[in-house]
């Protein structure tokens, strides 16, 4: 192999641009070898070359550089080896005419004003290929670093996250990128940290990304799309509405709209809620002022207007839809609201709307409809999906029978009862039926269900807010988002119709980091969800008795009908009524009991009666068909 030695030439930079001249001039093998005489500053030598590569074509720059360096082309097996061994070695170079070939380069840039030439600095073009690649690795080192060390927070607090190019979650309120007046507006509220959805939740939203989020009940979600819409909306305009939160009910509507006030307060947006459907029907529609931003309401009232012809609100211009309470929205069937989100979805057409979606419990339904339809989503998990907050300690109690429910939380209220406190039954009737027996009790108590008035459900919600209601009976409607400041105990009084219910009833206490308590009644007859139920209890830390993890798994159709409809119980009673019932009052009730009786005596002797009428009827068909047989 032919090989050139070259001695006496410049520092790194010079001998990888004269070897581009080499090689232009086609040198095969050229491996340049060289030593500095003098100093000379890399800056100046560049400026050399600029100059050289202006003024020369490749060969002339050669010829130039070349001048008076002596060119071996002996073939030495020991150079040779040499080549081998090492790309480049610094203390092996022959030294030949160094003096000359500085001089010349001196003479050179001597136009140039002063230079400087660094001494003992020697590279060669594969050392600074290497050079680069180390600087590509340890650039990619750094990332990852940087990475990991995201990751490592984010695991920290339990976030975890699905989607492409994901930002950092924010630290304090102050990472958050948002006007110093929101900042100033959470810390009103007190808050003093961004809880782990809103570290994550927040700059995915402020940098406009669809999201799917699932956090623990009561762990600031409201905030979480409250921030990035206020910050992205800025003040008022008027273009109608350009916010949409949906809610599944009316009171989390109203308590979403309370948040909203405080959190953009100085904004004067004009955050509306429907609360009389006939002011609506006016309100908004196209030839009113347009001067709203913000519509919380829930699906049905909303649908009502859309459905007016012409419609009397338009969602032309929403930039955002927020979809709280996600996994309730799109539950089909009269207890859903699928077919009314389907509508709002339709006509929010705008080009610039964006989703949100936020519950505590996920469901597949839900993910698949969002991968499907969000461009760019971003799934966003707080802790374990579908799991009770752990800052419940929950309890599952067997009370035998429906009167066992009455004598256990009478025996919770004489252990002493620390209020407020929340009591779920399944159904309005039997909530109307505990307040009668409770209220009997001298307990200051309330009940909440569908059947009372609007102005009824507001007064209950405010006196219970205000703790002149200790004890609160509610449905599942309660069960959804409601956030009562401090609620100490929830009890299931009737087992919930299936886990994820559980997950929201129990999250009603233990919110924003206050401890609370969770009894869960059940009887024989509550055995189809026991077990998931029982999962949800070991998974959030709390103790359940083994035998109720192996219990017999029920079947999907069990477990439907079940959320579907609730069991038959017995009445919650556990005196005769007329017993409670005092003076003239009483015998008037046991005057109605006796004309009850009477009736109930008078229509069996009538289906007697009937029951009668039909065998005759029978007898005379099968005879008159015999006579039949007979005359054939
Ligand atoms: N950063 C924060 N620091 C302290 N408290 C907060 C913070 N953010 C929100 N909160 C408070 O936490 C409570 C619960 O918040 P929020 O109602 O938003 O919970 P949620 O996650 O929506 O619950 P749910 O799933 O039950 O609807 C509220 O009282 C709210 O004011």
């Amino acid at each position: 192999m032919k090989s050139w030695t070259l001695l006496a030439v410049s520092n790194f930079r010079l001998t990888s641009l004269l070897q581009k001249c080499v090689e232009k001039v086609k040198v095969v093998n050229f491996k340049p070898k060289c030593v500095f005489s003098s100093v000379v500053s890399s800056n100046y030598i560049l400026k050399f070359f600029i100059h050289l590569l202006v003024k020369m074509d490749a060969f002339d720059i050669f010829k130039k550089l070349t001048k008076g360096v002596t060119f071996s082309r002996k073939h030495n097996p020991r150079e040779k080896k040499e080549d081998q061994k090492t790309d480049y070695d610094v203390n092996e170079i022959k030294i030949e005419n160094v003096k000359s070939e500085d001089e010349r380069v001196e003479n050179v840039i001597s136009e140039e004003n002063q230079i400087t030439l660094l001494s003992g600095l020697q590279r060669s073009e594969k050392r600074g290929k290497k050079r680069k690649r180390d600087d590509e690795q340890n650039e990619v080192k750094m990332r990852m670093l940087e990475k990991e060390k995201i990751n490592h927070y984010r695991n920290k607090n339990n976030i975890s996250v699905v989607g492409r190019h994901v930002p950092e979650p924010s630290k304090t309120f102050y990472d958050f990128k948002v006007d110093p007046d929101i900042i100033e507006n959470l810390q009103k509220c007190n808050f003093e940290e961004p809880t782990p959805i809103q570290k994550q939740a927040v700059p995915l939203m402020l940098e406009g990304r669809q999201i799917l989020a699932c956090a623990p009940t009561g762990s600031g979600k409201t905030a979480a799309f409250l921030v990035p819409i206020i910050m992205h909306l800025k003040g008022p305009e008027r273009k109608g509405f350009r916010a949409l939160i949906l809610c599944p009910t009316r009171e989390l509507a109203k308590q979403t709209q309370r948040e909203c006030v405080r959190l953009s307060e100085g904004r004067g947006l004009r955050i509306h809620i429907i609360s009389k459907i006939k002011k609506a029907l006016t309100q908004y529609g196209s030839s009113s002022s347009q001067k709203f931003d913000i519509l919380i309401t829930t699906p049905n009232r909303l649908c009502y207007l859309l459905k007016q012809d012409p419609p009397a609100v338009s969602l032309k211009n929403i930039e955002w839809l927020v979809i709280d309470e996600a996994d309730k929205l799109f539950e089909t069937g009269s207890r859903g609201f699928r077919e009314q989100l389907d509508e709002i979805l339709k006509a929010c057409d705008g080009n610039d709307r964006k989703i949100a979606m936020f519950s505590a419990t996920y469901t597949p339904v839900v993910a698949k409809w969002c991968v499907h339809n969000m461009k760019g989503l971003v799934r966003v998990t707080v802790g374990q999906r579908n799991a009770a907050t752990d800052l419940v300690d929950q309890e599952l109690l067997f009370v035998g029978n429906e009167q066992g429910k009455l004598l256990a939380f009478r025996d919770i209220v004489r252990q002493g009862l620390s209020p407020p406190v929340l009591i779920f039954v399944q159904s309005k009737e039997r909530a109307q039926q505990l307040f009668n027996e409770l209220i009997y009790d001298g307990i200051n108590v309330d009940a909440i269900h569908a059947d009372r008035t609007q102005l009824q459900r507001d007064n209950t919600v405010k006196a219970f807010r205000e703790g002149r209601i200790w004890v609160l009976i509610c449905t599942e409607l309660m069960a959804r988002g409601v956030d009562f400041k401090g609620v100490n105990l929830v009890i299931n009084y009737d087992f919930p119709p299936s886990a994820i219910s559980y997950v929201h009833r129990v999250g009603r206490a233990g919110r924003a980091g206050r401890k609370g308590k969770a009894i869960t009644f059940f009887t024989i007859d509550d055995t189809v969800n026991l077990r998931s139920i029982a999962h949800v209890l070991k998974e959030s830390g709390c103790e359940v008795p083994p035998y109720m993890l192996t219990l017999k798994k029920k079947s999907k159709q069990e477990r439907k009908k079940l959320e579907k409809s609730a069991p038959k119980r017995d009445d919650i009673i556990t005196k005769p009524i007329y017993e409670r019932i005092k003076g003239g009052k009483r015998n008037k009730f046991k005057e109605i009991l006796k004309r009850e009786k009477a009736k109930t005596k008078s229509g069996i002797a009538e289906k007697r009666k009937k029951r009668k009428a039909f065998l005759l009827r029978r007898k005379q068909f099968q005879k008159m068909k015999v006579v039949e047989r007979m005359v054939q």
